[in-house]
């Protein structure tokens, strides 16, 4: 058997074709260009491929991205400072922290400040990445027509699940990974009244042969990673399986890899995501879509509740 591959790209067209509608719209409505102000700390790889695409990808369709970009030795409490200014600010409409931050702020813990106490800084009408203690709340109740702001990778995998065709409800699911914006949404999201689904949900402390248990048996895999030191291979899939790629890494040539061993994979799943064209450019769409809604909400219109 070989895998039809999940190409992104029409996805994301269909995404991005309402975005340019809802900029003009915006446009002619308030007279307001929707701008998404991203926090970065340090420099990461990955993080840095994807705010280079977002700053170019959004100035195309009308969206002003603006970098505000710190030292990795910066401390939470300046974030903190940074984070709820931009949450007053009225003309910044998005605000997103990019991720993994340093781990000085990563492991926060009840004495330090930390990334959590940053979310939680973001207004709920601007969290794009839905990571505030308001938007975690929402996902964690599932009640799809009353969110405010679903984390846009997650949008982007159950766009990528309806686009193709793929039905959750019932089916055995694993996600792998419990990353703020990532495993850990999809996983509730899935799971939850969104998905329907029996969601399996491993990580670093799942061992082995309890991993590969669950994914011989899974109808759907979404590998949310990103490490060098797990690769999902063909030997512990089901044939016919949907398999979604979203842990992305640049690996040491420069190369953007995924999770999956895509040629071995490929032979055996009904449907998968490469690695890159899958869910990278849905995710950068879905993310133009929430800056939208962020900039509906700042002007005062309530657009909760999201269709998928
Ligand atoms: N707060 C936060 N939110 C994020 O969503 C977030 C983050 N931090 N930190 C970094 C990661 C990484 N990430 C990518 C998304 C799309 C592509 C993407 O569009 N990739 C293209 C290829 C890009 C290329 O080749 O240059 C593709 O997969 O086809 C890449 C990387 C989002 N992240």
């Amino acid at each position: 058997m070989t895998a039809t591959p999940m190409i992104g790209k029409p996805v994301a067209d269909a995404i991005v074709t309402k975005v340019k509608a809802d900029v003009v719209d915006l446009k002619e409505r308030y007279g307001i260009t929707p701008q998404l102000t991203v926090v970065q700390v340090g420099k990461d790889a990955s993080s840095e491929v994807y705010l280079q695409n977002k700053v170019k990808s959004f100035a195309k369709i009308g969206i002003a991205v603006k970098p505000h970009t710190f030292e990795s030795t910066v401390s939470a409490a300046v974030l903190e400072d940074t984070v709820s200014a931009l949450s007053e600010d009225k003309s910044v409409h998005g605000i997103m922290i990019g991720l993994p931050l340093p781990l000085h702020i990563e492991n926060s813990t009840a004495a330090n400040r930390g990334k959590f106490d940053i979310f939680d800084r973001i207004h709920q009408f601007k969290d794009v990445d839905g990571v505030s203690r308001h938007s975690t709340a929402e996902l964690y109740r599932g009640q799809l027509e009353r969110l405010t702001f679903l984390p846009s990778t997650a949008l982007a995998v159950s766009r990528m699940l309806k686009f193709y065709g793929v039905e959750t409800a019932g089916k055995r699911v694993v996600v792998v990974g419990r990353n703020d914006i990532t495993g850990k949404p999809i996983h509730h999201m899935l799971g939850g009244r969104m998905g329907n689904a029996t969601v399996s949900w491993c990580h670093r402390f799942t061992p082995k042969e309890t991993h590969d248990d669950l994914t011989r048996a899974a109808d759907i895999v979404v590998t949310c990673v990103g490490s060098p030191r797990y690769q999902l291979k063909a030997d512990v899939l089901r044939g016919g399986s949907t398999v979604i790629d979203v842990g992305t890494r640049v690996d040491k040539d420069g190369n953007l890899i995924g999770d999956v061993d895509f040629d071995g994979v490929k032979h055996v799943a009904a449907l998968l995501t490469p690695v890159p064209r899958g869910v990278g450019p849905v995710t950068v769409a879905c993310l133009m879509e929430n800056v939208v809604r962020a900039t509906r909400f700042c002007a005062g219109e309530d657009v909760r509740g999201y269709l998928l």
